[in-house]
């Protein structure tokens, strides 16, 4: 039999003992050490890893069988093994993560059918390979769901059906409801974290990131999330809400549905998704998957049960999940669980989370913004005076003037000129205008400085007229 060595490192970690073959040696045998490195491969006495599933994050997991039970059932052992050049704060927060998993899942898991239970979690200290010092690993032992992940189902298919996308779409936010109504957000949904059970059941896994939503949360996050999968409100660092998980949840939708990387299908210069024209669906799920990809929390679908009443797919499966399969053993995967369409009373909010004025960054602050607009009245007033006066008739003056001040105010927008610039441009503009006074129709400079003067707090007053509309509208619709 092979058990696979867990240091972190270890450059031969299959290790074979023909005596393993033996259940009953197997079974009371006190301990191996790799024949490599001399780590106890045997954790705990009791768990015994086969071979290495994956690297994340935080940790390498280990298929492993737990010799404590009648049947050896599998299981998976995780380890901590934060990679790359970590602070040593960064470790500790990362430590703090690994942790907080295994009190995730022994409140959550342990409770729900679709999310992996937790059998243990302890830290093993082993004497170092490269100093006299002991090493520290703690490992996290928890239920083995034999299937496929997302991810690989798609590498698999290339792409899922709409059925395929919906039967996981309502599966995990069933899950969500749950984990939600236990005033936690998963903060990491993505094709990697949602498997397939060979009996067909959907799981939810990876509750590293969780966060508490109620209660001692602290407004920021602490950076723990997946690229392209993530929503703006995560990214930035801010506090996080279901809304959260419900934009995660919907990138790994569109990603199943087109099979494209959530990065093919975003368009940064819009700043939206662009996702409908890869794909054929009813009009009513991309609708929704829509509203649960808008950028700002508020402007999303606020809980599940919202979510579900939308797709108008009732909340509850209209035949009882599929029997508990015992962990190890082969199932023959029965249908996907149809869902029901019959209405059910909408389940107790979900987590409060005081409405967020908008968790997106501006674009533009609003001093930004009235800065802007005193830099476009002033300076097109300059513009206005100078030009009108080169150029005549009027008209075409005008024109010329209008244009120039559209390159000004489109550069502002794509922050080609700020804050400073603004300064310089307007400093050169009055400089050339007092060295060349001679032209201009207002020939006196005070009065020039009048007219631009008006200009720019005209320019003020409308921006913060606007800003108000948008303040206004946005809160209310
Ligand atoms: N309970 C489980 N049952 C079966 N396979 C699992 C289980 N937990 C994790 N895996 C598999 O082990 C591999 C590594 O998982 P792990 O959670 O350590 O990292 P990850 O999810 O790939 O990455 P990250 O943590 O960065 O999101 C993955 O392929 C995952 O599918």
């Amino acid at each position: 039999m092979d058990l696979y060595c867990t240091r972190p490192g270890c450059l031969r970690p299959q290790n074979s003992f023909a005596d393993l073959d033996n259940t009953q040696v197997l079974k009371t045998v006190p301990q191996k050490y790799c024949t490599t490195c001399g780590m106890s491969l045997i954790l705990l006495g009791r768990y015994l890893p086969l071979k290495l599933l994956g690297k994340g994050g935080f940790g390498a997991a280990f298929l492993a069988r737990d010799r404590y039970t009648p049947a050896m059932r599998q299981c998976v052992v995780k380890q901590f093994q934060p990679s790359g050049d970590l602070s040593a704060d960064q470790i500790e927060v990362a430590k703090n993560l690994f942790e907080r998993e295994a009190e995730v899942l022994e409140q959550l898991g342990n409770n729900h059918p679709q999310i992996p239970d937790l059998f243990a979690f302890f830290s093993l200290t082993v004497p170092s390979r490269t100093s006299n010092k002991q090493d520290e690993f703690f490992y996290l032992v928890q239920e083995f769901i034999d299937g496929q992940n997302m991810e690989e189902e798609l590498a698999q298919k290339g792409q899922l059906s709409q059925d395929e996308v919906v039967e996981v779409l309502v599966e995990v936010l069933k899950i969500l409801r749950f984990v939600h109504d236990n005033h936690s957000i998963h903060r990491d949904i993505k094709p990697s974290n949602i498997m397939r059970h060979r009996n067909g059941r959907i799981y939810l896994l990876d509750f590293g990131a969780v966060k508490k939503a109620a209660g001692a949360t602290s407004k920021s996050s602490t950076g723990i999330y997946s690229t392209g999968y993530a929503p703006p409100e995560q990214t930035s660092g801010g506090q996080v809400y279901p809304a959260t998980d419900l934009y995660a949840l919907a990138v790994t939708c569109i990603h199943l549905l087109t099979g494209k990387e959530p990065g093919d299908l975003f368009d940064s210069y819009s700043n939206s998704w662009n996702w409908r024209s890869q794909v054929t669906l009813s009009a009513r799920l991309a609708d929704v998957l829509d509203r649960m990809l808008l950028a700002t929390p508020s402007q999303r679908f606020q809980s599940v049960a919202e979510v579900t009443a939308a797709l108008a797919l009732g909340a509850t499966p209209s035949v009882s999940p599929p029997p508990p399969v015992s962990p190890g053993t082969a199932a023959t995967p029965p249908p996907p669980v149809p869902v029901s369409t019959s209405p059910t009373p909408p389940p107790p909010p979900v987590v409060s989370p005081p409405a967020p004025p908008s968790m997106t960054r501006p674009r533009f602050s609003t001093l930004e913004l009235l800065g802007g607009a005193a830099f476009t009245g002033f300076e097109g007033g300059l513009i206005a005076i100078a030009l009108t006066s080169l150029f005549q008739p009027l008209w075409i003056g005008v024109g010329v003037s209008l244009l120039v001040l559209s390159v000004l105010v489109w550069a502002q927008s794509r922050r080609v000129i700020e804050k400073v610039d603004l300064v310089i441009i307007t400093g050169i503009t009055l400089a050339l205008m007092y060295l060349l006074r001679g032209f201009w129709t207002l020939t006196f400079f005070p009065n020039i400085l009048i007219v631009v003067t008006f200009a720019g707090l005209i320019a003020i007053a409308v921006a913060a007229l606007f800003r108000l509309v948008y303040t206004l509208l946005s809160r209310f619709l």
